[in-house]
């Protein structure tokens, strides 16, 4: 009963259109759960929020709903039938249940992977982890008020003994008074550390949520929409440690106790009256300094932030190239490349530090000459008999409460707020980014999606490109084997990677099985689509964990009989580790055709239904390109499609069209007879090339000449 509770949650979801991580089950155990209380469990291990129960008969506007039935079990409520019949999904489809009291029905909240409402910026995205928890800060809030509260204990102590027990000489009072400010201390000291106990353990979550939400949200942005280096993108995304570090950082307490230095002032007026003055004048002096500091700081740290990340984009750059530099001892410009960059990051540091240098000693200085201005007062006070001198060290007491903490850390403060605003901007640069579906349609989830594909007045173009690909009208039907031939950089990848729904047009539609892509949710897009890359990238792990990324586990059998098919079981059945080979990060540890091989095998367990294969051969031997070309001929049955881009004629043994383009065009499109027969150069082809000048034509020798490579 409870393993059918699975299937009906990932079907509740999608009736919710809200999109579940692949493995999102991998920590539900339902195993010896009795059924009744399988949907808390399965909410407890995935990390979800617990279900809540629906008091009495749901409403209309409630469904869908999880319901529990004692004798049928789980399933979806999803709308009443008649006034006690409701028509129940279950995993064996649809039917009528009796309602009755019995009956449990539940809310379920289900996480969203990546939240694709507009985001206004990352600061809302603290803000709303923040407010999530404000139970925590306002309790945190109540300490600080009597954490200031006690501070006012000593001063009062101090009065005291200055006023009372030593010109009485009454000890009994001294040690009256002792015993209640070290109580109030002992109190004092419990409050501080659980606040900072409390504050840092949800600091930690808020930093766990909020790395979750930008991790999530920077795999989804489109991948001709990511502008930068890789190493530039990670070095703003690093921001984020900076902004926890202000969060957490003692810091935070300063903007609590600002409050409190108003109060303070009060305090010291009644205690003092005119002596008050000075922290009035020295307090917005001091934010007044504070404000012009970080103005002055903003620019430089902004540009010092922005050079720091590129500084990181060119290590990270110098790392993974790290041959093709070496090769061509190129060594010697990086380390140019990067000295500059380090150069640029100094010119703006500097200026943050010095004027940061100035902001301590400033802040030092107004520090000490209000506690003088204090006493000067004071004693002038003390001497016409306006005040006592209990009073006076009082004063002295609260408004180093004042001056200190909040004042004394307000420079450094002000470093961390300026680099951490920039590392914000950096973050909304980031969210600004269009994600690979758009935020304000629904995406559909069908079931089933047919092999079609439709490319309607489709243009697109890279960033700073002037030229890119135009395609008024390509039908790619269920079941067709196309290839698509063409000159180097003739847009054959960028086509295939359209198609694929990995890059979106600025201009037309792009349809599969008669849907627009945009509108089709992403899971259900990748299953139906396979994508072998043209430079195929394996993830650090085992050779196992990256020919199964993203599919679920068939068996070693079948792995295994795969591997077999297209030659790669030769090379795991001779590594001591066999298929738990190991991957370095970077995919390092396998050569390029065995790269291919480990695509290609990932591909054939995923059977999807659309084959889009980017020079799938190209780095094999002819012996392995024979038996991958079986392979896949195996493989790829009748209502799949298969579009391959390649550049060897032996491929086009496997298709039935063949496309060619040129210049971002689609120039010719037949059976591979026809259009090799169109491809082969006439004699006004050598005319016009003679005379340089450029045709579809002369682009298809060019074709040609790589057809019969
Ligand atoms: N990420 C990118 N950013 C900017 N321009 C790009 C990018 N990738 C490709 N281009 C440009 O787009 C054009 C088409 O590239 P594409 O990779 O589609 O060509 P191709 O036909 O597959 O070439 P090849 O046969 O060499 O693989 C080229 O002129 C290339 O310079």
């Amino acid at each position: 009963m409870t393993d059918s509770l699975l299937t009906l949650v990932e079907i509740f979801a999608r009736q919710r259109g809200v999109e579940m991580p692949p493995n999102w089950s991998a920590e539900v155990d339902l195993d010896r759960v009795e059924a009744k209380g399988a949907l808390h469990k399965l909410a407890e291990d995935a990390g979800w929020k617990k279900p809540i129960k629906v008091d009495g008969r749901p409403r209309p506007n409630q469904f869908p709903l999880i319901v529990f039935q004692p004798t049928q079990g789980w399933g979806i409520a999803e709308q009443w039938e008649s006034v006690d019949r409701l028509q129940v999904r279950t995993e064996k489809g649809t039917r009528r249940w009796q309602y009755s009291s019995e009956m449990l029905f539940f809310e379920l909240a289900l996480p969203r992977a990546v939240e694709r409402d507009s985001i206004p910026s990352s600061l809302s995205v603290f803000w709303r982890a923040i407010l999530l928890r404000k139970k925590v800060f306002i309790v945190a809030i109540i300490a600080t008020v009597i954490i200031n509260l006690i501070a006012l204990a000593t001063a009062i102590f101090s009065m005291q003994v200055y006023d009372r027990v030593i010109p009485l000489g009454s000890f009994s009072t001294l040690w009256v008074l002792t015993a209640g400010v070290l109580f109030a201390l002992l109190i004092d000291l419990i409050l501080r550390t659980t606040r900072s106990l409390m504050i840092e353990r949800e600091a930690a979550d808020i930093d766990a949520e909020v790395s979750e939400f930008f991790f999530a949200r920077t795999q989804a942005i489109r991948l001709d929409a990511r502008s930068g280096g890789i190493g530039t993108m990670a070095s703003q995304l690093r921001g984020l440690e900076q902004i926890r570090g202000l969060l957490s950082s003692a810091s935070i307490f300063l903007l609590a106790d600002l409050p409190f230095a108003i109060f303070f002032i009060f305090v010291i007026a009644s205690l003092a009256g005119i002596v008050a003055i000075i922290p009035v004048i020295s307090l917005p002096l001091a934010l007044g300094l504070a404000f012009l500091f970080a103005r002055l700081i903003r620019k430089d740290a902004n540009k010092a932030q922005i050079s720091g990340n590129r500084k990181n984009g060119l290590l990270v750059e110098s790392l993974d190239a790290a041959e093709t530099v070496k090769a061509n001892r190129g060594g010697w410009q990086m380390l140019g490349k990067w000295n500059d960059l380090m150069d640029e990051v100094q010119l703006h540091e500097l200026p943050v530090k010095r004027w940061s240098a100035i902001a301590a000693s400033a802040f030092g200085t107004l520090q000490q000459v209000a506690y003088v201005a204090i006493i000067v007062v004071g004693a002038i006070q003390v001497a016409a008999g306006e005040m006592t001198m209990g009073a006076l060290i009082a004063c002295a007491i609260i408004a180093g409460r004042i001056n200190g903490p909040l004042v004394g850390q307000l420079p450094n403060f002000l470093v961390q707020w300026s680099y951490s605003r920039s590392s914000l901007n950096a973050l909304d640069a980031v969210l600004a980014l269009p994600l690979d579906r758009p935020t304000e349609v629904d995406t559909l989830r069908p079931e089933k999606l047919s092999g079609s594909l439709n490319l309607n007045n489709v243009q697109f173009t890279y960033p700073g490109a002037r030229n890119g690909l135009m395609l008024p009208s390509l039908e790619i039907r269920t079941g067709e084997r196309v290839a698509i031939i063409g000159g180097i950089g003739s847009g054959k990848s960028t086509l295939l990677r359209i198609l694929a729904g990995l890059y979106a047009p600025m201009e037309g539609s792009v349809t599969i099985g008669g849907l627009d892509m945009n509108h089709i949710a992403e899971d259900v897009l990748r299953r139906h689509i396979g994508f072998l890359p043209q430079d195929i990238r394996l993830l650090n792990g085992t050779l196992r964990d990256n020919v199964l990324l993203g599919i679920s586990h068939p068996g070693d059998d079948a792995l295994l009989s795969v591997s077999d098919d297209i030659g790669l079981s030769q090379m795991i059945a001779s590594h001591p580790m066999g298929l738990d080979l190991p991957i370095s990060e970077g995919g390092r540890g396998l050569s390029g055709g065995q790269r291919t091989l480990a695509g290609l095998a990932r591909l054939m367990l995923g059977q999807p239904k659309i084959w889009l294969l980017d020079e799938p051969t190209a780095n094999l031997d002819r012996a392995t390109e024979a038996r991958v070309l079986d392979a896949l001929k195996g493989a790829i049955n009748e209502d799949s499609t298969l579009v391959l881009v390649t550049h060897r004629l032996q491929l086009l043994s496997l298709v039935d069209r063949v496309l060619v383009m040129a210049n971002g065009q689609v120039v010719l499109d037949g059976s591979p007879k026809d259009v090799l027969a169109k491809l082969q150069p006439t004699k006004n082809d050598r005319t016009a090339q003679s005379k340089k000048f450029v045709t579809v034509q002369s682009t298809s020798t060019e074709a040609a000449a790589i057809a019969d490579r």
